[in-house]
């Protein structure tokens, strides 16, 4: 069974998001250790990728800060900004990648480092339920989840991908790309009701929330809340002073998800 799992007992889980690398290597490492000392309860590390359909600005700016302090960067690069966390914390950690960079590292080696370094989970926005089937192979092996993505227009497909989740699952609150958002999707609690008709899987929303307001709100009917763009802006306004912005900025985040839990 994966850490992913104990985090959710009678917990509101705070999941924010950082890009791996950026700005560089050293502070991306203690921006990590800063999230987890903040509170977080599971850091979602993106890989930065030069094609990344799904992002935002927010988060294509930071990639690109990311590829253009370190052109060569690379997979292993990345493991390694965990294996120097793994020094201080073992925080429960999920890369977001797409396909290309896994299937380019080969299944079989990129899960196996994965489990060498306690990774707990993958999000890959594009592979699809139908093309995991050669992936899980490994994934299971080394007890990796695969996070997949449920979104207000999955419709009839939704109690197909709960069945299939392992970790949790990835609620994404509005249609469109990453970056900060003032309305949601009308349909979440709707949603997570159909989830939650099919599956015990843990349910977190991501997409647009930055406010403490905003996280309490979603906290209430979601059993996580992602939080991206918001650190990572974070991170583009303060480089390698992030580090206590971003524990404070989780501190005040985490307190207003798990208010909900005394409701
Ligand atoms: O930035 P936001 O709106 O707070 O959303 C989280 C999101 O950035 C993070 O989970 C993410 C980064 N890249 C993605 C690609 C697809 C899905 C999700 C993501």
């Amino acid at each position: 069974m994966s850490n992913l799992n104990n985090v959710f007992k009678n917990n509101k889980a705070f999941i924010p998001f950082v890009v791996a690398c950026d700005p560089d290597f050293d502070t991306t490492v203690a921006n990590i250790i800063a999230l987890a000392e903040g509170g977080a309860d599971i850091v979602e590390l993106g890989i930065p990728f030069s094609d990344p359909v799904a992002d935002g600005p927010v988060i294509q700016a930071a990639d690109m800060r990311a590829l253009t302090n370190k052109p060569d960067l690379t997979m292993d690069d990345v493991f390694d900004i965990v294996k120097k966390v793994r020094l201080t914390t073992a925080i429960p950690i999920v890369l977001l990648t797409y396909s290309n960079i896994i299937f380019q590292y080969g299944y079989a080696a990129f899960c196996k480092k994965c489990a060498a370094l306690a990774i707990d989970g993958l999000v890959i926005p594009d592979m699809p339920l139908e093309e995991q089937t050669e992936l899980k192979h490994f994934t299971d092996k080394a007890n990796l989840a695969l996070i997949p993505l449920i979104t207000p227009t999955s419709g009839v497909r939704i109690a197909k991908i709960a069945q299939a989740a392992s970790g949790f699952i990835y609620v994404v609150s509005s249609l469109g790309v990453t970056g900060l958002r003032a309305n949601f999707d009308q349909n979440l609690a709707d949603v997570i009701a159909q989830i939650k008709n099919v599956s015990a899987i843990p349910t977190a929303i991501g997409f647009g929330i930055h406010t403490a307001t905003q996280a309490q709100t979603m906290a209430k009917f979601a059993d996580g809340v992602i939080v991206g763009s918001a650190c990572v802006q974070i991170v583009a306004k303060y480089q390698k002073m992030a580090p206590p912005y971003l524990k404070q900025y989780t501190q005040t985040m985490k307190q207003s998800i798990a208010s909900t839990l005394d409701e």
